[in-house]
């Protein structure tokens, strides 16, 4: 299931012309506050018309001003997640699921299998008002996915909750994408959110597309770390889970050899995906010995980006994989840090939490 965007619209000041491919698989648009994230979605549901444009879901025309077609909200059989859950409050839990089903007349899945894929099967006979923040969102989910939709459309589905809560369904939603294949097009401005669940990126400024492609190449673009954020900026990396140690470390396979991370809650063989952020990576022109950090890699230097402070950001080549370290401009002087230069990146293990690893990935995400 693909969605072809190509809009346009002003509102006062802000000129929205955004044009993306968003292919099968979870799609996060990401930009700043205020860079036009949520009027591309509500343009795709039906929300907003652009005054120029079309979308198209998997061939099927949602919206073209040439031809003046623009489908009603009901009838463009997409999903919709918002920040807050919007679930009716005089309604059950088990009620709440049903009623998009039925509106939307195309539901034949069944309520208890989506309960279970959520964790809210104990919670059916519950009236809303008595929810956690995580749950109610749990079931605003599981109520787009009873609808039967094509397309998911999700934006800051986890906005409202605390770090907690949104780790605590961050697992739901990497098995929605793996267990139902439904595509889901992600509004978020969370970094973390985009490192797990991504597996294609559009980054968006003043409403306009800047960038688009595979998380690992988006994420690892020099040239991308203003708009992503210097504290947030960071590679993901495909790993596969090669041996648990009993003192709470685990081995991974990766394309530049391997790493240790604290206990991965994967067995032996899964694919996982690990985020490793440009502050926790370190470089050595030598290979380091007597160094208390576990992960030492070869590495050769693709890009320099220096920007007005003190550090720099240093794009580096380790395997198949790309990184990015971010060190000083003095430490970059010094050890003559410039591109084609081979180094070694170095990593403690225990810089990488768990919040930042993605277990059960399928190959090739
Ligand atoms: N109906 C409207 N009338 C006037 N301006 C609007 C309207 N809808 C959106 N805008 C403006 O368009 C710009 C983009 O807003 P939008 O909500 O799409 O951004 P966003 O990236 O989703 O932001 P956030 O992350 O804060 O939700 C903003 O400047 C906003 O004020």
């Amino acid at each position: 299931m693909s969605l072809s965007v190509d809009i346009r619209r002003s509102f006062g000041g802000f000129d929205l012309r955004t044009a993306f491919d968003a292919p099968e698989g979870v799609t996060v648009l990401f930009g700043r506050s205020g860079s036009g994230k949520t009027s591309v979605v509500k343009s795709v549901a039906g929300l907003v018309t652009p005054e120029q444009g079309n979308i198209t879901l998997n061939g099927r025309v949602l919206f073209d001003a040439a031809t003046r077609t623009d489908l009603p909200v009901h009838k463009r059989r997409l999903g919709y997640v918002f920040q807050d859950s919007r679930l009716f409050p005089h309604l059950s839990v088990q009620d709440n699921l049903c009623y998009a089903a039925r509106v939307s007349g195309r539901g034949v899945k069944d309520p208890r299998e989506v309960g279970a894929l959520l964790g809210i099967s104990h919670l059916l006979d519950r009236r809303t008002h008595s929810l956690s923040g995580g749950e109610a969102q749990r079931v605003a989910i599981g109520r787009a996915l009873l609808s039967e939709p094509d397309m998911l459309l999700m934006d800051e589905p986890l906005a409202s909750l605390d770090g907690p809560r949104k780790a605590e369904i961050l697992p739901y939603l990497e098995t929605l994408r793996r267990e139902t294949g439904l595509s889901i097009l992600y509004v978020t401005h969370n970094m973390a959110e985009v490192a797990r669940l991504a597996t294609h990126i559009v980054l968006i400024d003043e409403g306009r597309v800047v960038r688009s492609g595979a998380p690992e190449e988006v994420l690892t673009d020099p040239d991308m770390v203003r708009l992503l954020g210097i504290r947030d900026a960071g590679a993901v990396l495909s790993a596969t889970v090669s041996r648990h140690y009993s003192d709470g470390l685990s081995a991974l396979a990766i394309s530049a050899g391997e790493i240790m991370l604290p206990t991965v809650d994967a067995p032996v063989g899964a694919k996982i995906r690990v985020r490793i952020l440009a502050q926790d990576v370190i470089l050595a022109r030598a290979r380091p010995e007597g160094l208390s950090a576990l992960n030492i890699l070869p590495a050769r230097v693709l890009a320099v980006r220096r920007g007005e402070g003190p550090g720099v950001i240093v794009q580096l080549q380790a395997g198949e994989d790309r990184l990015l370290a971010r060190i000083t401009r003095r430490s970059a002087d010094t050890l003559n840090i410039i591109e084609g230069a081979e180094c070694y990146a170095v990593m403690k293990s225990v810089a990488v939490s768990q919040t930042d690893i993605a277990v059960g990935l399928q190959t090739g995400l």
